[in-house]
């Protein structure tokens, strides 16, 4: 009797926690890790499909990734006078989830400046830029040295690139990644640490202290060894986390994050 299940959003895996005499944790089904395409075909089915457009989700996944950020470094426990942080932004939608996020940022009480060395000639990207320039966020010309960057910023997140990377890394963000690379301050990865293979990882790559994966984890989060993991983006219509067996954990309430 689905009905009398307490879990609103019941999937079946959930409908087994509810009327099983096993304790929940042993039924529950491990949430899915994604390959690229797969990854790339659900983005393009929620807008095909579904009807959404991409400033609708990135809007959601922006917000989520700056909500993960107060949760993992709360403005009181920066070690820095200011809570400045470098936010640096790539050339797609990853870029565009990292200029979401330090707007967020900025209204949450931190102080982001943007790093956004390849900006796409598209009204979506232009408006999230001037969006931030309004609301005084900084604009930096070019990558400060590693060393002035552990001066000067609390956290650096990383929105360079998410689930569409592929081959050698162009530049400038080769440079960029070799500068990062040399930091000790913290790194919060969107999506994928930038540089890595989406599904195989990097054994010389960054290592962030925290990852926000949106929708899903890709399947290199397996190897993230950072001391944050959250899920992002709760925006998977349940037709659609059933079609691709995500076993998407229960978000708390009505929290836009979920530390894994
Ligand atoms: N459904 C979801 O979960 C949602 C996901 N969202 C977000 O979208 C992200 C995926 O976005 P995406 O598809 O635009 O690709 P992304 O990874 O940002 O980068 C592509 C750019 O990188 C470039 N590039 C590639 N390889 C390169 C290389 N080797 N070296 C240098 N450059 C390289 C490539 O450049 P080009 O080939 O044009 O030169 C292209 O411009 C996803 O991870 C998540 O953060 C949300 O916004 C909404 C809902
Ligand atoms: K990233």
């Amino acid at each position: 009797q689905a009905g009398s299940c307490p879990l609103p959003a019941a999937t079946d895996s959930h409908r087994k926690d509810c009327f099983s005499s096993r304790p929940a944790s042993t039924m529950a089904q491990a949430i899915k890790y994604l390959g690229q395409e797969e990854a790339q075909h659900i983005d393009e089915e929620l807008f095909s499909e579904y009807g959404f457009s991409v400033d609708q989700l990135m809007e959601l996944a922006g917000l989520s990734c700056a909500t993960a950020v107060t949760r993992a470094y709360p403005l009181t426990s920066l070690v820095k006078a200011r809570p400045s942080l470098l936010v640096i932004c790539g050339p797609g939608n990853n870029g565009g989830d990292g200029l979401v996020c330090a707007r967020h940022l900025k209204l949450f009480g931190y102080e982001p400046t943007i790093l956004y060395p390849k900006r796409p000639n598209k009204p979506l990207f232009q408006g999230l830029t001037t969006q931030c320039q309004k609301m005084e966020i900084p604009f930096l010309t070019e990558m400060p040295e590693a060393k002035m960057i552990d001066e000067a910023y609390n956290l650096v997140i990383d929105a360079i690139f998410g689930f569409s990377f592929k081959g050698a890394v162009r530049e400038p963000f080769g440079s960029i990644l070799d500068t990062l690379k040399k930091t000790t301050v913290p790194i919060a990865s969107i999506d994928i640490p930038s540089g890595w293979d989406v599904e195989q990882g990097s054994t010389d790559g960054l290592q962030p202290d925290m990852l926000i994966s949106l929708t899903a984890p890709k399947k290199s989060a397996s190897l993230f060894k950072g001391r944050y993991h959250f899920l992002g983006g709760r925006f998977v219509p349940p037709g659609l986390e059933k079609k691709y067996q995500l076993n998407l954990p229960q978000y708390p309430g009505t929290d836009c994050v979920l530390q894994l």
